[in-house]
């Protein structure tokens, strides 16, 4: 074991047949501690739960829970609950039927399971639809069913499988913060893949965003989302706009160059690695700030740039506006509409900018290859 955590995960890695899909994770999770696993479709999200849940046995590496090893364990002795994202419920059996089911495999006595499914209704607000079966339920009541069979035998760890992906947008609000208070009042520890950045945000204690198979970055969600360690986090974490310059390193600053429609800008290092040269500039649409006039003294923190606006759309709370900079387009919100064709200045202050150096000078002219 390299770690002190309560779940380890040392040097996992996984294939199909020639594929390689999970490479050298290294993961080291607290006991209590509710974890997402972020990540675009295909990146080995589920390959990982279900190694962890002992479906998937690793090509090489090592899971421990404390002192002991489990990586070669069988699933059922491993103390740990799964729940998909298609609950996979018994059609034929009742709610009862199907939260006793474990249970029962156990060989738990009758009263024993009576008297643990009804608390397990109670808890997850099931009281009256015992008798019911699958079908007769909301989307929401089979959630919590499937929940409920796999917390009534008390497993350490719950292993969550994208399982409120199948739920309306509304209801998904509500279980989100069900399934977190839960999690939390049993003390409980939880992995929950998912690939909807939002979700795992209000969520999770620790997010890990997964590349092709490999830990791209770990940390708390404000951490991730304020300080992405790579250009894949930051994109992946909303900061779609794309621009590449040039610039130095002063001191503890970071300088941008000038350029044919950008400012001289700048951010301070404040713990960035950054080397003069040239740079890949991310932000998000909510980061754009657009300054009433061209005229406006531009800021010297952060970047300023010239453009003009193409489209205007209203997705509710703010304008967003596609605005043209040199060759290419980028987000821009703002709460009052500009007008297609109006010429603008943008600027994104230095928090909120995000600097990555490129293997290639790019010329401070030609701004970015940028949306797709
Ligand atoms: N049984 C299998 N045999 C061969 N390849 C597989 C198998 N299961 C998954 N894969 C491949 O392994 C890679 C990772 O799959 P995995 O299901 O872990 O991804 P994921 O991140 O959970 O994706 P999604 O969000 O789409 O569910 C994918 O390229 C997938 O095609």
């Amino acid at each position: 074991m390299s770690g002190s955590g309560y779940l380890e995960l040392n040097g996992i890695a996984s294939r199909y047949g020639a594929t390689q899909v999970l490479k050298d994770i290294n993961l080291s999770i607290r006991a209590g501690e509710f974890v997402a696993l972020l990540g675009s479709s295909g990146c080995g999200k589920t390959t990982l739960l279900r190694t962890l849940a002992g479906f998937n046995a690793p090509s090489s590496g090592s899971v421990h829970i404390g002192a002991r090893d489990i990586t070669h364990l069988p699933p059922d002795k491993r103390g740990m609950a799964l729940v998909f994202q298609s609950y996979a419920l018994w059609p034929h059996m009742t709610v009862d039927e199907n939260i006793a089911y474990g249970l029962k495999l156990k060989g738990v006595p009758r009263a024993d399971i009576a008297a643990k499914v009804s608390a397990m209704q109670s808890l997850l607000g099931l009281q009256g639809l015992g008798g019911r079966k699958p079908q007769a339920l909301s989307g929401g009541q089979r959630q919590r069913v499937a929940l409920g069979r796999a917390l009534v035998i008390d497993p350490e760890i719950l292993l969550l499988d994208e399982p409120l992906s199948n739920l309306d947008a509304r209801i998904r609000l509500t279980v989100r913060h069900e399934l977190r208070a839960l999690q939390q009042r049993l003390g409980i520890t939880a992995i929950h893949v998912t690939h909807d950045r939002e979700e795992a945000m209000v969520m999770a204690d620790r997010i890990v965003i997964l590349d092709a198979g490999r830990i791209a970055q770990q940390g708390r969600p404000e951490e991730v989302y304020n300080r992405p360690a790579s250009p894949f986090v930051a994109a992946f974490m909303g900061a779609e706009n794309l621009l590449k310059l040039d610039g130095f390193v002063v001191g503890d600053r970071f300088v941008l160059s000038p350029g044919a429609v950008h400012a001289a800008g700048g951010v301070p290092l404040d713990g960035r690695s950054l080397a003069s040269g040239a740079v890949e500039a991310r932000f998000r649409p909510e980061a754009a700030r657009i300054l009433a006039t061209l005229d406006t003294a531009t800021p010297e923190d952060g970047m300023t740039f010239r453009g003009e606006v193409l489209a205007v759309t209203y997705p509710g709370g703010h304008w967003r506006h596609v605005v043209r900079t040199g060759a290419h387009e980028i987000l821009a919100d703002a709460p009052r509409a500009c007008q297609p064709g109006e010429r603008v200045a943008v600027h994104v202050g230095a928090d909120a900018l995000f600097l990555f150096n490129l293997a290639e000078p790019a010329s401070a002219s030609s701004l970015p290859a940028s949306r797709a």
